[in-house]
């Protein structure tokens, strides 16, 4: 059949196209075969052009026999399902009415992809039917109820009516009772959203209540009060997250306004931290590395008192590399001698528990949980929601708490590289073309720098930013800081929904842009979508986000499982979308944890859906779409324009900007000479092209850290570069992947111990503790990529240096196709 689909039926301005591309490096013989290839295929590309162009000479440019293999093509199936889609979207295809004039240029968005090897036939479908039945949402209210968990009546009644908590959990319900009667360590493990939180501050809470509330809830004579005491220590890896427990235990506190929290994450003076501790503390949320030093250097944090110690997240946090410093913690707090009654003369003894008991939480389990459990926990109560557990089966309850809730709605998209930006925007559009069926939408992308190039994308660049959520304590600070994270999308929109606003998050970000980036999504009125890093993976809990997108695939499938928990969360619905490149990638489908089936979509229906209407270009563009453009049209168009955004010069008022800094430059190095004449500077790049090659670099750094057992299914090797380079609105491929290492960091701190190896490589860590803690990125690791709170550009291992030295020398070898006339 025919592809007259791919070609465009408008001018683009000559300058900035390469129409000849130059082969460096790799053997001559090689770039001679890759020049005549190019010359070739340009022939070909010439003859398609005019006016007898038929979709045979297409089909027989596909099969070129003479370019450079690289992955298995398929135009032919593509093109037939491409066709087949064509038909019923009601367009016609390959009229050769489209066929181009000199001067225009051909976009190679649909051929030489490679086929996906899913069987779409007989794969499963997407069953709307009946809703599968919440496996984390609160238990019916008749069966259970806080009160009978042993909670005292005045937090059983603060839940009920303050915080509209009917009934709890089944973790809650199997949590609390044993933590209340029990002074064992405890496992707690169940899956994403399903209140582990308040599954281990409830009992706390409820114990250091007991102090001065009798169960009836009345008050004993003792009272305790801030000064009375540390008594316990709640880390997370994170510093939202550590903000996020803080402000669900302060909700629960209100029904003890004496007992008092706080947190120490860092982000903000230590002085200011140790104010806040001076004045008295009951209940302490940190992060590691914060808290280590600031048991080490502020005298008056004393943790005789303390009976819990909670570690939430507790994989994350040894991922991150707090190993040491959790062990630091573990045994300061150990040390120290426990105190039977407090300074005040409160006993303690008989209410609280008379030894120091460590809670671990966690969604899932890996290796380095079971470390984190020899270095933390002593003969451990494993609590889950399973059966299986009370059964002794603690294998099948491990693999429930694995899973994703049975509610959440997965599927999949095989998208081949070329198509990933356009089908991304499309299904955004689809998903915001119906008011109210999606409010928020998350979208990971593997590293920081893809993650501001996608924003600046698909910004609308001259809309005025939104305002800033009315409810923050200061509203001035709060606009301030989104100014460069928040702002009305384009493309995306559609008459139903027209103003979509778009977020980004990432751990470069300094905090209080993170703080008010994610206060600004979490209380946005209109539709929003939040593109981010892993490191909003772990424990962030904003209420109705519907839908999730992996459009990059997590580094483990442990973070998947927490990426697409941000979505049907307490018994809410949700949907994840995950996107997969045809080929080895496929296959991971096959070791995702779900409950019901995956279903793949296909990403022709997802263009065909969202390019039924014309897409919103940025205010500063005009959009030349007509009605009766079909789906393959306006990709095609999509895709141009988005390339012809990366490749526009600059305008004057940049160049003059420019102009006037180097200016400003000179005269303050006093290196002016009264009448040399200004030196004719080159014209700045196009910082969205910077931006986009920057990312692409990135992308591909990041690409090789999935972890080991996993590259089976992300193998560097089959990355075709200059199709992923389309997917970053890139006409060329960027070079300077291989080479060196190119950080963005906050600052070059030092090591706090940890063995550095000669594979180690470091940097600084701006999520977890704001660059106070140093990341150790070990060869072979994961942290080479842009871990949550990096940039993602982290040192590749050395196999994953040869494996991408290897796909370098194919790439000069080979000229990508869209690199050629
Ligand atoms: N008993 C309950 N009834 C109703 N909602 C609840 C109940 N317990 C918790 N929730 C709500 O459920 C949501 C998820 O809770 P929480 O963040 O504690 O989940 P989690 O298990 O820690 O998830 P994750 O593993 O993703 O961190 C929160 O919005 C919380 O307010």
């Amino acid at each position: 059949m025919a592809d007259d689909g791919m070609f465009l039926n408008f001018e683009i301005p000559d300058a900035p196209l390469k129409t000849q591309v130059k082969f460096k490096g790799g053997r001559w013989r090689d770039r001679l075969k890759a020049q005549r290839s190019a010359k070739q295929s340009g022939t070909q590309t010439k003859q398609a052009r005019g006016p007898s162009s038929t979709p045979q000479s297409h089909q027989h440019h596909d099969h070129d026999a003479s370019r450079p293999a690289k992955r298995p093509r398929t135009d032919d199936g593509d093109l037939h399902r491409h066709a087949k889609l064509q038909k019923t979207a009601g367009s016609a295809v390959g009229a050769p009415s489209h066929a181009l004039r000199t001067g225009q240029i051909s976009s190679s968005l649909f051929t030489k992809n490679p086929t996906a090897v899913t069987d779409f036939e007989n794969a499963p479908v997407a069953d709307d039917s009946e809703p599968a039945k919440p496996s984390n949402a609160p238990l019916s209210e008749e069966a259970e109820s806080f009160f009978s968990l042993g909670l005292s009546r005045r937090i059983a009644q603060h839940l009920t009516t303050k915080l509209e908590m009917k009934a709890p959990t089944a973790i809650q319900k199997n949590t609390v009772p044993q933590l209340i009667k029990d002074d064992s360590d405890a496992f707690l493990q169940a899956e994403t959203g399903s209140g582990k939180t308040l599954a281990y501050l409830l009992p706390i809470v409820h114990r250091i209540m007991a102090l001065s509330v009798n169960h009836d809830g009345t008050l004993k004579d003792t009272k305790v009060h801030r000064n009375s005491g540390l008594f316990a220590i709640i880390l997370g890896p994170t510093r939202e997250l550590c903000k996020q427990i803080a402000v669900v235990l302060e909700k629960l506190l209100r029904c003890a306004p004496w007992l008092v929290c706080t947190t120490v994450i860092g982000g903000e003076s230590k002085k200011s931290e140790k104010a806040r501790l001076r004045k008295g503390v009951n209940i302490l949320v940190a992060t590691p590395g914060r808290l280590a030093d600031h048991l080490d250097n502020t005298k008056v944090l004393d943790v005789g008192t303390v009976r819990w110690l909670v570690l939430d997240e507790g994989d994350r946090m040894m991922e991150m590399g707090f190993e040491d410093d959790i062990k630091a913690i573990v045994g300061k707090i150990r040390a120290g001698k426990l105190l039977k009654e407090n300074a005040e003369g409160v006993k303690l003894e008989g209410v609280l528990p008379s030894r120091r008991v460590t809670v671990l939480c966690s969604a899932t389990m890996k290796m380095n949980v079971q470390k984190l459990g020899e270095i933390s926990l002593v003969d451990a109560v494993h609590i889950t929601v399973s059966k299986s557990d009370a059964d002794g089966d603690a294998e099948a309850a491990t693999e429930a708490a694995f899973a994703a809730p049975s509610q959440l709605k997965q599927s999949y998209i095989v998208t081949p590289a070329k198509l990933r930006l356009v089908t991304l925007i499309a299904l955004l559009k689809s998903t915001f073309a119906r008011k109210g069926s999606v409010m928020k939408a998350i979208i990971f992308i593997s590293c920081a720098d893809s993650v501001d190039f996608h924003y600046e994308l698909l910004k609308d660049t001259k809309s005025p930013q939104p305002p800033a959520p009315d409810t923050s304590s200061n509203k001035q600070d709060s606009y301030a800081n989104t100014e460069q994270t928040v702002a009305p999308a384009a493309y995306v929109t559609s008459p139903a929904n027209p103003k979509v606003i778009l977020h980004k998050l990432h751990g470069s970000l300094p905090q209080p842009v993170r703080s008010a980036t994610l206060n600004a999504f979490a209380r946005c009125k209109d539709p929003a979508v939040l593109i981010t890093t892993d490191i909003s993976s772990r424990g962030l809990d904003v209420p109705s986000v519907d839908l999730v997108i992996e459009y990059d695939p997590a580094f483990a499938v442990a973070d998947h499982v927490h990426r697409i928990g941000r979505t049907a969360r307490a018994g809410r619905p949700g949907k994840a979308v995950l996107f997969l490149m045809p080929g080895c990638e496929e296959g991971y489908t096959s070791i995702l944890p779900a409950s019901t089936p995956i279903v793949p979509q296909l990403y022709e229906s997802i263009l065909q859906k969202g390019l039924a209407t014309a897409v919103n270009l940025p205010s500063t563009y005009t959009s030349t779409e007509t009605e009766k453009q079909t789906w393959t049209t306006r990709a095609e168009s999509l895709q141009l324009h988005l390339e012809q955004r990366l490749l526009a010069t600059p305008s004057s008022s940049a160049d003059d900007d420019a102009e006037a800094d180097g200016a400003d430059n000179a005269k303050g190095s006093g290196k002016v000479k009264s009448k040399a004449k200004p030196k004719k500077k080159p014209a700045p790049e196009n910082p969205l092209l910077v931006s986009g090659r920057q990312a692409f670099r990135s992308h591909i750094r990041a690409y090789a850290t999935h972890v080991r057992e996993e590259r089976v299914y992300f193998d560097i090797t089959q990355l075709h570069l200059g199709h992923i380079a389309k997917a970053f609105a890139l006409r060329e491929t960027p070079g300077g992947i291989g080479g060196g290492v190119s950080r963005r960091t906050h600052k070059a701190t030092t090591s706090k111990g940890g063995s550095g190896s000669a594979t180690t490589a470091s940097t600084t860590d701006g999520g977890g503790e704001g660059g106070e803690r140093k990341k150790k990125v070990k060869s072979g690791g994961k942290g080479a990529r842009d871990d949550d709170e990096e940039d993602g550009v982290g040192k590749v291992d050395d196999d994953a240096a040869r494996r991408m030295k290897e796909k370098l020398r194919m790439m000069m070898n080979a000229a990508g196709e869209f690199n050629i006339g």
